[in-house]
């Protein structure tokens, strides 16, 4: 259990509404608030029309959130038991974010909701019918691993000539998830989206064949096996699919632009269910993924029926922020049909504010900051959007520099540090003899363990029966050293108790691991708060499961203890936050679009959407910062010029849509130019 939070306990007390309603026809006692909708949000939320399934077509702000949650208010309310409900999520976050909001509302009944996201969902069944998917005994692998073992198959098979042109792991595993989410075969795929040759391609065919041969002698799975093997198994087992499809009367689904084909077989199979899908086509940012808009715009062609509302009325930014978000949509050759209105009326107008280099531009925001902060402005009514972390280098420098307090959200993941990784290593290998990775890296960690001795040990390990314990084998062929044997036993004591495990096992690996890093003290306090974060899971593979489906950020792991800080963080991190004051970084050519998508048309107006996500998470005021620090960009009436650049997305933006400023490298901070007047010279 655990990977999904349907047993987790109540995190917050539950409020009890001023009007109490009683449950209708569910027979539970208890409270049940009134949450305001507007009337757009309550015909959807209270739909009770013909229809089976409803798509709610909804723009940014619009109340998405707020409205999937007046929907299951709404269905408890109507006496649908709660654990009938299904609730799938793009992340983890918005899974427990949503939750909370729903135990406010309604208490603990919330609880028996299953929510969480695809890959959570369908692990979370397998794991309960293991038999039934053949998944008995598989662990699940990160990223990282699965492209560690295609490395491991493309250097056996290539030869020394052939290493170098041809595709590096990263990139075959792109290829080959790609074609899994969108349900092809890879050499179809390679030939229609590639321009391999023939010979790298059928080579490619070939190293991903032994790469799932390895998987499976391995036990593992990786990402998009979960969806795979699940789809898999429900499409060939009619029964399985009827119980399956039978758990669940209603199923909502969040972001569902960024669904993929794969997933849209996963809801389609559950369709016996009320589907009511929530999604906004111009925040598709996934697409890279294998993530589909047209789940979207085919929603209603592809689901007997079905119908679409939609939500206009935005609540979060004033009507010049969306202005610019509406203009933006309107530039795209793409009919978004969407016009966002503002329910809180007029506000300031967005200001473009342009540097002569990425310094200045990181100097003034954070000056900027610092005179909001002194006259009274708390860091957290604070965002900054970033398209990368390695983008915000300068900014984030600028930002320690004068001591102002940040958490970043969307950089590296608490789990990619290496010695968690370790750590992590020494629970999987005790949870699974066949673990070859994981083995290899937990034996290696100790002194005079080197690859002979470790590949020595996993192929003992990998023809190990499964009734034996991999114990077995550490005492036969390590007899000396009780060390490693000790950090096992500790982990197969102490499963059914995570916290503890990981706890015991990181004091066990200190001895090993404090020689090999330095700065062992504070990694220490990193591998403390992974055995915090274990708190509720019932057992060890349901922690590890779940960490490794989703990893926490660093930034997301301390948010509880960071008191008040502004928030930087990846665009593809910001949907569903807002912030009353937003800054996005690096608007400038060659960023929106970015360069590497240029001449690619539906790449470009994916880049388009990521601004459009950007653009509207401000509630107040939006800073949109751009900087020409090198030779090829230069000021010229009032938008850059680019050479390679010429869909740059902002180069014909309507001057009266902003307050524009270009700060010249000498004037500093604080005041545009006197030549700026000469702007609106026609
Ligand atoms: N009916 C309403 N009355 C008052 N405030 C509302 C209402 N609906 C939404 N809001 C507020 O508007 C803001 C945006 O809502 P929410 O985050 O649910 O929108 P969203 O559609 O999910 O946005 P996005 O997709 O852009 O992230 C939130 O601050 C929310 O509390």
């Amino acid at each position: 259990m655990g990977a999904l939070y349907r047993h987790s306990p109540p995190i917050l007390a539950p409020v009890l509404p001023p009007s109490p309603v009683r449950f209708a026809q569910s027979g539970r006692s208890g409270m049940m608030p009134t949450m305001k909708l507007n009337s757009e949000q309550e015909t959807a939320a209270h739909y009770q029309g013909q229809a089976q399934h409803l798509l709610v077509l909804a723009g940014a702000g619009t109340g998405k959130t707020r409205t999937i949650i007046g929907r299951i208010l709404f269905l408890i309310k109507q006496g649908v038991p709660a654990e009938r409900v299904l609730m799938l999520t793009f992340t983890r976050r918005a899974a427990k974010e949503m939750l909370l909001r729903l135990n406010n509302e309604v208490g603990k009944v919330a609880q028996s909701i299953t929510a969480g996201t695809f890959h959570h969902f369908c692990l979370q069944v397998m794991r309960r019918v293991p038999k039934a998917f053949a998944v008995e005994d598989r662990t699940v692998i990160d990223r990282d691993d699965a492209q560690s073992l295609l490395q491991l198959i493309r250097g056996e098979r290539l030869k020394k000539g052939e290493k170098r042109d041809f595709p590096k792991a990263p990139t075959i595993l792109n290829y080959i998830s790609y074609a899994k989410n969108c349900c092809l075969q890879l050499d179809d795929y390679l030939a229609q989206f590639t321009e391999l040759d023939t010979g790298t391609m059928e080579r490619l065919v070939e190293i991903a064949n032994l790469y799932e041969q390895r998987k499976h002698e391995r036990r593992y799975l990786d990402y998009d096996d979960i969806l795979h093997l699940f789809v898999q198994g429900i499409e060939t087992n009619s029964k399985l699919r009827e119980r399956i499809a039978g758990l669940y009367q209603h199923v909502l689904v969040d972001e569902m632009q960024d669904t993929n084909p794969l997933q849209w077989r996963i809801l389609n199979a559950l369709s016996n269910a009320n589907l009511f899908c929530v999604g906004d086509d111009a925040q598709s940012i996934y697409a890279f993924r294998g993530a589909d808009f047209r789940n979207v715009h085919e929603f209603e062609a592809r689901l007997s029926n079905a119908t679409t509302l939609k939500l206009q009325e935005n609540y979060r930014s004033t009507q010049e922020i969306l202005d610019i978000a509406n203009w933006l949509l309107q530039e795209s050759t793409i009919s978004y049909d969407k016009e966002l209105h503002a329910h809180r009326g007029r506000g300031l107008k967005p200001q473009l504010l342009d540097f002569e280099s990425k310094f200045d531009e990181a100097e003034w925001i954070a000056t900027d900051l610092q005179e909001r902060h002194e006259a009274g402005a708390a860091w957290s009514d604070h965002m900054i959007l970033v398209r990368s972390a390695w983008s915000a280098k300068t900014l984030e420098g600028a930002l320690i520099e004068r001591q102002i307090p940040y958490k970043f959200v969307g950089g590296t993941s608490l789990l990619e540090a290496a010695h968690v990784k370790d750590l992590l290593s020494l629970c999987r290998a005790a949870i699974s003899a066949y673990d070859e990775l994981a083995w290899i890296r937990y034996l290696k960690c100790w002194p005079k363990i080197g690859d002979a001795t470790a590949a020595k040990i996993v192929q003992q390990l990998i023809e190990l029966d499964p009734a034996d314990n991999p114990l077995q084998v550490l005492d036969s062929a390590l007899a000396k050293r009780e060390d490693i044997r000790q950090g096992i036993a500790l982990i197969q004591q102490y499963r059914a108790e995570p916290q503890t495990a990981l706890k015991l096992g990181a004091e066990h690996l200190s001895k090993a691991l404090a020689l090999r890093y330095d700065r062992w003290d504070s990694r220490l306090a990193d591998l403390r708060l992974l055995s915090d974060l274990a708190l509720r899971y019932k057992d060890l593979l349901g922690f590890v499961e779940a960490y490794t489906l989703d990893p926490v950020s660093n930034s997301e792991a301390e948010k509880t203890d960071q008191e008040d800080c502004l928030t930087l963080i990846t665009v593809h991190s910001a949907k569903g936050t807002e912030a009353p004051v937003c800054y996005c970084l690096g608007v400038q050519p060659g960023m929106y679009p970015h360069m590497r998508s240029l001449g690619d048309k539906e790449a470009e107006e994916e880049e388009r959407r990521i601004l459009y996500v950007a653009l509207t998470r401000a509630q107040n005021e939006l800073l949109i910062t751009r900087s020409g620090d090198d030779n090829r960009t230069q000021f010229h009436g009032g938008s850059f010029v680019h050479g390679a650049s010429s869909s740059y997305f902002l180069e014909y933006l309507p001057i009266e849509l902003v307050e524009f400023k270009h700060f010249g490298y000498h004037l500093g901070h604080g005041g545009g130019s006197v030549l700026d007047e000469l702007l609106d010279f026609e």
